[in-house]
């Protein structure tokens, strides 16, 4: 089980205000998370990866507390196990598809994991191109299959599927569940469309504007 219980300040275009997310998601499976626009979607996986320190609160992952203000406990985002896709892909431009997947593995390299995310994610012809040459959607995938190279114990996946065309999201939308369904890694993924949230979500997250406060009651 992951436990969250946070609060954090965010800044939004009507100013300061307090984001405040208390919730338990259960091990192993495929959590959709949803709401409007600047809600904090974004904000709540990087606090759970370790890129943003919450102001206060507990985040907590099995016997594993990654985050506790009042005991001083920050876990780095290297010890957590995570996987994360973010929706400016982060692809490392000196590397090929290919180079840039396996970098995910760190030490233990597994060549047959990624020829299967290769193939599995339509990248075959594309395996020793750089970053620079390829398309929006290309690169959407590249991360994507990087993201699932680690098997990592949890996977975040802000919106993975935005910039690929309507053929190809319902495709990668099943190689993701069918990774899912194989490993078993608990999978956060961040989604506006709800047929797509109906589809993958065997439970729902659903950030809301009770999850906003104004800062004067912080
Ligand atoms: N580093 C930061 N410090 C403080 N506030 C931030 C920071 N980054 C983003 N914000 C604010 O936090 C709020 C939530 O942003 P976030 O990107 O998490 O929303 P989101 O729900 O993912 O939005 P979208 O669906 O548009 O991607 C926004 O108002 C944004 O301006």
């Amino acid at each position: 089980m992951i436990y969250i219980d946070i609060e954090h300040k965010i800044l939004t275009s009507e100013g300061s205000r307090i984001l405040s997310v208390k919730t338990e998601l259960p091990d192993n499976k495929f959590i959709c998370i949803s709401g409007p626009s600047g809600i904090g979607k974004t904000t709540l996986l990087k606090m759970i990866a370790g890129l943003i320190k919450p102001d206060w609160g507990i985040i907590q992952m099995g016997d594993c507390i990654f985050f506790d203000s009042l005991n001083n406990i920050n876990i780095s985002p290297q010890k957590r196990n995570i996987g994360f896709m973010f929706q400016d892909y982060a692809l490392f431009p000196h590397m090929t598809v290919e180079e840039n997947i396996s970098f995910a593995q760190n030490k233990v390299k597994d060549k047959a994991w990624v020829d299967t995310l290769i193939k599995s994610y339509g990248l075959e012809a594309l395996r020793k191109q750089k970053p620079n040459k390829l398309s929006g959607g290309q690169k959407q995938r590249t991360a994507l299959a990087r993201t699932l190279a680690k098997k990592a114990d949890i996977l975040l996946l802000d919106e993975p599927l935005s910039s690929v065309d309507s053929t190809m999201r319902i495709k990668l939308q099943n190689e993701i569940l069918k990774t899912h369904a194989d490993f078993g890694s608990t999978t956060l993924l961040v989604s506006h469309d709800q047929d797509e949230v109906n589809k993958m979500g065997q439970c729902v997250l659903q950030l809301g504007y009770d999850q906003i406060r104004s800062i004067k009651n912080y």
